[in-house]
């Protein structure tokens, strides 16, 4: 049976691991990654002190409509017409105004370890990105944005659903930004690989999972593509999951990387930035990569259709 890639980040073959991993399923786990077992453990218990408390409670640092960052349920089930059995927290930069509202009292914990937690992901998505990016010749003087650290975190829940058959987790999608870095409690990730169908992620105690997002293969002209995977409901266990998204700050256009185009591999995608992106998106989640796709001679051979076995 197929399984997505366990890299070690200590092994001297990890960069042509990682780029294999990402050319043919677009997901890895990665394991000696230097991020402290302990912070994601305080992340872990942080995210579950959020999502237990009182609705009422939860609802003040409700997500305002067209708005990124608060609580509510993850935008991806907002054009899916299916009972989705999860709730979900949006952190954009710093998580101090909805902790306040949240906790009135006793927020500095939460903040803290979240502000920690940011800090670190972005350390480990910038190494994996370098260590993707370094093997075709590409620079910190190709991407400026890239020092610019990236402030998204989505907390996942779901609580253990007593049907399975009548709701899910969450539905199929890729991920918008450059980079996604998971960490899942317990089992329920699933990935759609061509030729498998659903491929399910096990949890690797102290692995994280990394994935490609969609703004990804724009900068790599296709060479990274997104892939589409979503999380089941457990019937039995409660699921927190914690997902880090690296990318370029919100209003910098990016297109494909001036390195990675010529003449008989031309840009296959028109410059966007993430929120212009996420807007595309937000009203078509399975097609909006394609809206952003140029039509030219090369690209006439791909196929545009951004169904999972195209992406
Ligand atoms: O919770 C999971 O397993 C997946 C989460 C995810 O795909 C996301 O937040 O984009
Ligand atoms: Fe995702």
């Amino acid at each position: 049976m197929a399984s997505i890639p366990i890299i070690d980040l200590n092994d001297e073959n990890a960069p042509e691991l990682i780029l294999h991993a990402c050319k043919t399923w677009g997901f890895f786990q990665v394991v000696n990654h230097n991020i402290k077992e302990s912070l994601i453990d305080e992340m872990e218990a942080a995210a579950k002190d959020l999502f237990a408390l009182p609705m009422e409670q939860k609802l003040k640092a409700e997500k305002p409509p067209g708005d990124i960052a608060g609580y509510g349920v993850p935008p991806v089930c907002l054009s899916h017409p299916k009972r989705w059995w999860t709730e979900g927290f949006f952190i954009a930069g710093s998580p101090l105004e909805h902790a306040r509202l949240l906790w009135p009292r006793g927020h500095k914990t939460f903040c803290d370890v979240v502000e920690e937690y940011q800090k670190e992901m972005n350390t480990l998505a910038l190494r994996l990105f370098w260590l993707m990016l370094g093997s075709h010749g590409i620079t910190k003087d190709d991407i400026k944005w890239a020092e610019i650290k990236s402030p998204y975190l989505q907390l996942n829940s779901y609580p253990a659903c007593p049907d399975p058959s009548r709701a899910s987790g969450l539905p199929d999608h890729t991920d918008s930004g450059v980079l996604t870095i998971l960490y899942q409690n317990t089992s329920g990730l699933q990935v759609h690989k061509e030729g498998f169908g659903w491929v399910d992620v096990p949890p690797v105690p102290g692995a994280l999972v990394v994935n490609i997002g969609d703004l990804f293969q724009v900068l790599s002209n296709d060479l990274f593509p997104s892939v589409f995977h979503r999380a089941t409901a457990n019937p039995t266990q409660y699921r927190v999951t914690l997902a880090y998204f690296f990318g370029p700050p919100l209003d910098v256009e990016v297109s494909p990387l001036a390195k990675l185009v010529d003449n008989s591999y031309p840009a296959l995608y028109k410059p966007i930035s993430w929120i212009g992106y996420r807007a595309i998106k937000v009203k078509d989640y399975g097609r909006a990569i394609s809206k952003v796709r140029v039509c030219t001679q090369a690209s006439e051979n791909v196929d545009t259709d951004d169904d999972p076995n195209s992406a």
